[in-house]
């Protein structure tokens, strides 16, 4: 038997640090929601006790060092499965991109593989099963909208913001989040955004207010040590994006966009120098 499961990247609507925690994490307080930019895994049991993962992309560990491995590894040894598993990764989420492709994947085979073992754990435990992998991964188990607490792995789910045009550009530069993170200082921020303002912006359902309260402390790292990504968050702005914000730890940056007939000049624009630039639609 084949099963199949999507995995959608995810972005931040807002990312806020409160500070440094014991375990070399960082307290976060996030509001994260999926975009219809998507892997897709595809898994079939084997009869023997093995993970063989592959992908079309040349570009990502197929070994231990894949999260789609690690998380076909704890469930097996976690549920004592004594079968083995094919995952083939059809990958569409760019890599390191600060969208969760790997976190998102990591998801994905979690769900996909309770289906196909027939385990019957319930998504509290697979979010538990998650955290063990990444901070992200809990999140792209549930999907949705949600508040993101801790180290990013306590959730509160809420209502999605209002549709809208998601643009994403990604610069051909990789960024490791721990890098950022590590960079980070609490103590040089001038302001925290409000995590409880773009609750209520997405409560009245207005898509300006939702624009007006997008933030990301992680910026201050990121288009410092890159200006490339304060440049193109200019650009997305003047071509006409009705908010724009950095993705996660980078370097992807994010336009929301209400108007269809805006979306094919920002792109245009955009793909003038930057080849990745992908327009999807939120995930609601
Ligand atoms: C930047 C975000 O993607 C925003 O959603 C997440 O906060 C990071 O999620 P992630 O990539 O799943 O992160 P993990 O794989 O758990 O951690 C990678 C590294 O980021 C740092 N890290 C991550 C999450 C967090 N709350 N505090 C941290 O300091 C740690 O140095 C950690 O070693
Ligand atoms: N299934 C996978 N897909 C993509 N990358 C993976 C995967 N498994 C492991 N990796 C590794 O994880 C690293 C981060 O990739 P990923 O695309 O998850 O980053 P990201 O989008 O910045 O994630 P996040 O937003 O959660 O920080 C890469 O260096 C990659 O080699």
């Amino acid at each position: 038997m084949k099963i199949y499961e999507k995995a959608p990247a995810k972005i931040n609507l807002l990312l806020d640090v409160l500070g440094k925690r014991n375990d070399g994490f960082h307290e976060v307080e996030m509001i994260m929601t999926m975009v219809d930019l998507a892997d897709r895994l595809e898994m079939e049991e084997l009869p023997r006790d093995t993970i063989i993962i592959s992908s079309q992309a040349g570009y990502i560990p197929l070994d231990e060092k894949n999260l789609a491995f690690q998380a076909a590894k704890l469930i097996k040894e976690r549920y004592q499965v004594r079968k083995g598993v094919y995952i083939h990764l059809d990958k569409h989420i760019p890599v390191a991109a600060g969208l969760a492709g790997g976190s998102s994947d990591a998801a994905a085979a979690l769900r996909g593989l309770n289906r196909l073992w027939g385990l019957h754990i319930p998504e509290k435990e697979l979010c538990e099963l998650g955290a063990e992998l990444g901070s992200d991964v809990p999140f792209c188990v549930t999907g949705g909208t949600a508040i993101a607490t801790g180290r990013g792995e306590k959730l509160e789910p809420i209502d999605n913001p209002p549709q809208c045009w998601v643009i994403l550009a990604k610069p051909p530069i990789n960024v490791s989040t721990a890098d950022v993170y590590g960079r980070f200082r609490v103590d040089e921020l001038k302001s925290h955004p409000s995590a409880a303002g773009m609750v209520e912006a997405i409560r009245h359902g207005s898509f300006t207010e939702v624009c007006d309260r997008l933030g990301n402390v992680l910026e201050t790292v990121t288009l410092r040590l890159y200006p490339e990504v304060a440049q193109l968050k200019e650009s997305m702005l003047r071509l006409g994006a009705d908010g724009v914000l950095m993705s996660g730890s980078g370097p992807t940056v994010f336009g929301l966009v209400s108007k269809e007939s805006k979306v094919a000049r920002i792109y245009n624009g955009l793909r003038g120098f930057c080849k990745e630039v992908y327009v999807v639609r939120m995930l609601t």
